[in-house]
């Protein structure tokens, strides 16, 4: 396919070339360079714009890929057997051993298409007709989870904030022990998440004959790499669980963990079936971030029958501010101890904040009991079906919320933040309700609910996209509550919110983010909402993306040509759109000319006026030694060099440079 270089113009196009007479050599490079007439140039420029648009859509890369970047904290998964004969972590190991395995690492391809910073990458053989591309990231030293504090889930939260941008999806390998508190604190840490993260370790190191961290790995790095599920995700044996509802339940079998109150959001089996009904999204309009400093004053009690007071009062001691406290059954505690609840009340009300879950793998807290309601008379909060990990991490979380107030504390402890905890039973929406369904399921004498289910999926993701884009919000909530999904996509991988973007409804696009669609998400050209409100040029709605995380994810030479064709042809509102999209406006093309280069090359002065203003530079240097200066000078293009000039002038008064 032809790519565009902005250069072209002036050098590689023969007709052009050989019809001027002005000419002189740069030895350097060997070309002959000619001066070309600017509105030719204009001209031939144009011409080319359509195959712009295509060139948008395709990769220089030879299949489609997505990036994974893998924390490596440690855990059985990477380890082998010391001199003593037991399991230990090596640096170094797993990375080195997995290159050798094709499963992990596709050899021929990685050496025959990475360069650059791929080199550290390594490539899965494609699935779906994409590759997953992903790097490790090894701590050191690698731990055993026992060993784990809670500042290592800061560490990995600031890993995931600080690569977040760079990469479609994280896996963390982990040990399993404790692998449940990370995953969710990690859940609760991650605010505003619109990626998936994936926690995965093993039961027996991945180089053994017989281990489950193969599988484990690959399913999580699939499902990081072509799966946007934007929560804290738990793969172990072939289900995908959702951190905060997760337990390790048995230390020998490699189904080691359960979600006792929660089915599988995924489950890999010859197929990969998502409950896409199940994914929990963030709603709004704010940027990913990650709150770091844990609240370490909690903890976890376990009631016994005799348990006495003297332990309860101990364990309330200051500094403690935070108490998960496991009940029996459906959270009741003796009602026949008012020595024990005295002593909770005091707590609660010098500020303690007390949680009551259940000591069951299964089931919630409720006041149905006389013993359950002594408990919240004695200001303990209601965990409702939250498991131990989950309740402890989220009264750390919320109690090291520096700005909340106790009372904002203890109604956040109630409320449901990241789908850890059951709040109202799902209302019991049937999709027969929706006429169309019905109708069309009848004139195709489908009847089985299982059939009917499948027509509605393959129907809701266009009529979602028809109502997006006629900005019919009614008709969309009307699908949601139907028991629609507003992030799927149709048969081109587009969403409600791609095509709200592209038509540029922006009380659409705000519908499709406070109800948790997720502005990542990428079509099957890789086009992603932002593209969309770009190639719309729809400002307010840039803007709102931005605002909520989103990134331009095109290729930079695919953006320099798309900025150099505009800046050509005076398209100043698709200039100021890919900068409202935080584009850089200096990326160069093939032959290192900024989209100014390309500007005053065609003498388009109200694109170098542009330009100017965004702040580029006029002194980078093309392959041919020219800075945008020097062109203008070449051109003899006084206006122009007056403005450059000018902008000079300017920033120095303010004592900056314009280099
Ligand atoms: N299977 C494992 O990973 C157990 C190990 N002790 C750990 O948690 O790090």
């Amino acid at each position: 396919m032809y790519m565009y270089s902005a250069s072209d113009s002036l050098i590689a196009d023969e007709t052009l070339l050989q019809k001027k007479s002005v000419k002189f050599s740069d030895q350097n490079i060997g070309f002959k360079f000619v001066m070309a007439d600017t509105t030719e140039i204009k001209n031939h420029v144009s011409q080319k714009r359509p195959v712009l648009a295509k060139s948008l859509m395709d990769s220089s890369e030879p299949e489609p890929s997505s990036r994974v970047l893998v924390i490596y904290t440690g855990g059985t998964i990477g380890m082998k057997t010391n001199d003593n004969g037991v399991y230990e972590p090596k640096e170094d190991f797993l990375v080195n051993k997995l290159r050798t395995l094709p499963m992990f690492h596709d050899r021929e391809y990685a050496n025959t298409h990475f360069a650059g910073d791929e080199e550290d990458f390594l490539v899965m053989p494609h699935q779906k007709g994409r590759r997953v591309m992903y790097k490790i990231m090894e701590y050191k030293p690698l731990l055993d989870s026992s060993n784990m504090m809670m500042t290592d889930w800061g560490h990995i939260a600031t890993d995931l904030f600080e690569h977040y941008d760079q990469f479609d999806g994280f896996v963390v390998l982990h040990g399993t022990d404790t692998m449940a508190y990370t995953a969710s604190a990690l859940s609760f840490m991650c605010e505003n998440l619109g990626k998936t993260i994936i926690l995965t370790g093993s039961q027996i190191p991945i180089f053994e004959v017989r281990s489950d961290g193969r599988d484990n790995f690959l399913s999580s790095l699939i499902m990081a790499g072509l799966y946007n599920i934007p929560e804290v995700l738990v793969c172990f044996d072939n289900k995908i669980l959702r951190g905060s509802r997760t337990i390790k339940n048995d230390a020998g079998s490699f189904s080691a963990f359960i979600s006792p109150n929660l089915p599988p959001i995924a489950t890999l089996e010859i197929r990969i079936h998502v409950d896409w009904s199940a994914v929990f999204r963030a709603t709004g309009t704010e940027k990913f971030r990650v709150h770091t400093n844990m609240c370490q004053n909690v903890g976890l009690l376990r009631m016994f029958p005799g348990i006495t007071t003297q332990t309860v009062r101990a364990f309330l001691q200051p500094p403690m501010q935070g108490v998960v406290l496991q009940t029996y059954g459906a959270g009741n505690a003796p009602d026949n101890r008012p020595d024990l609840l005295n002593v909770l009340k005091e707590a609660s009300n010098i500020g303690v904040v007390i949680i009551n879950i259940t000591q069951c793998t299964k089931g919630c807290v409720m006041t149905s009991y006389a013993t359950g309601k002594a408990l919240e008379d004695a200001g303990v909060i209601c965990g409702g079906d939250m498991t131990p990990e989950a309740a402890l991490t989220k009264l750390s979380y919320v109690l090291s919320k520096e700005t909340w107030t106790l009372d904002k504390k203890r109604k956040f402890m109630k409320r449901n933040l990241r789908g850890e905890m059951t709040v109202v039973a799902k209302e019991n929406i049937t999709i027969l309700d929706f006429e169309l369904i019905e109708s069309v399921a009848r004139a195709l004498s489908v009847s089985s609910t299982e059939e009917i289910k499948k027509l509605r999926d393959a129907l809701y993701p266009s009529l979602m996209c028809a109502a997006a884009q006629t900005g019919d919000n009614q008709a969309l909530e009307k699908l949601r509550t139907l028991g629609g999904n507003l992030s799927s996509h149709n048969h081109d991988g587009r969403t409600a919110l791609h095509v709200a973007c592209r038509e540029g409804h922006v009380t659409t696009v705000q519908y499709l983010l406070h109800q948790g669609a997720s502005v990542h998400l990428k079509d099957s050209n890789g086009i992603t909402p932002l593209q969309d409100a770009v190639m719309g040029k729809h400002h307010s709605i840039i803007r709102l993306l931005v605002k909520t995380g989103a990134i331009l994810t095109i290729k930079p030479i695919v953006l320099a040509m798309e900025l150099c064709c505009a800046a050509a042809t005076e398209e100043i509102e698709t200039l100021q759109a890919y900068r409202a999209a935080g584009a850089n406006m200096n990326e160069c093309d093939y032959d290192k000319r900024t989209p100014l280069h390309v500007a005053v090359d065609t003498g388009s002065k109200r694109s170098v006026h542009f330009l100017l203003d965004s702040g580029v530079s006029w002194m980078f240097e093309d392959m041919f030694g020219n800075t945008a200066l020097d062109c203008a000078r070449k051109r003899n293009a006084t206006e122009i060099i007056e403005m450059i000039e000018q902008k000079e002038r300017q920033l120095a008064a303010n004592g900056e440079n314009g280099t």
